[in-house]
């Protein structure tokens, strides 16, 4: 997964542009969810609306589905469940690092059958303790917004 993550990276990198190839790190974590064992008829929210802290996250969900990312315009979207496909999610280090151009995005999980619901999410940060500076500037232009220098740390 971490590989993955480098390599999944790396492309976004690429499309931001060369100079931000060489600038990534490593760290990671994992974690499992476990949602409700069964929900009524009606729609449950497993997972509230978050973004992840992280750089990028990869999602795993089973047939159960139920993950769903927020449109621009403040749209629920399903991302149906299709088999040997997994989500990338852009995270806050990633939004902060490129200061907004790519997205933090904002999602959450929604129970709308019974049955237990299995995904596994992949959490890819840099490496702890790492401080990165934020772009000043994209494709020419000055960039206003969070251009902190941010410190990878755990608390
Ligand atoms: O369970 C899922 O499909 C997503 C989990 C998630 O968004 C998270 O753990 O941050
Ligand atoms: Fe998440």
């Amino acid at each position: 997964m971490t590989e993955l993550s480098k390599a999944i990276v790396q492309v976004v990198l690429m499309s931001l542009g060369k100079e931000f190839q060489s600038k990534f790190y490593e760290f990671e974590f994992s974690k499992c969810h476990s949602p409700p064992e069964s929900v009524e008829e009606k729609q449950v929210e497993g997972l509230g609306m978050h973004t992840d802290m992280s750089c990028v996250t990869i999602v795993y969900q089973d047939e159960i589905g139920g993950l769903q990312v927020r449109s621009k315009e403040g749209k629920w979207i399903d991302i149906n469940p299709s088999e040997d496909t997994l989500v990338v999610n852009i995270g806050d280090l990633m939004h902060a690092w490129n200061t907004g151009k790519l997205r933090s995005s904002e999602h959450r999980v929604v129970l709308k059958r019974n049955g237990n619901r299995f995904s596994l999410a992949f959490f890819w940060c840099f490496e702890v303790r790492k401080t990165f500076q934020p772009r000043m500037k994209l494709w020419g232009k000055k960039i206003t917004g969070c251009t902190r220098r941010l410190f990878v740390g755990i608390i």
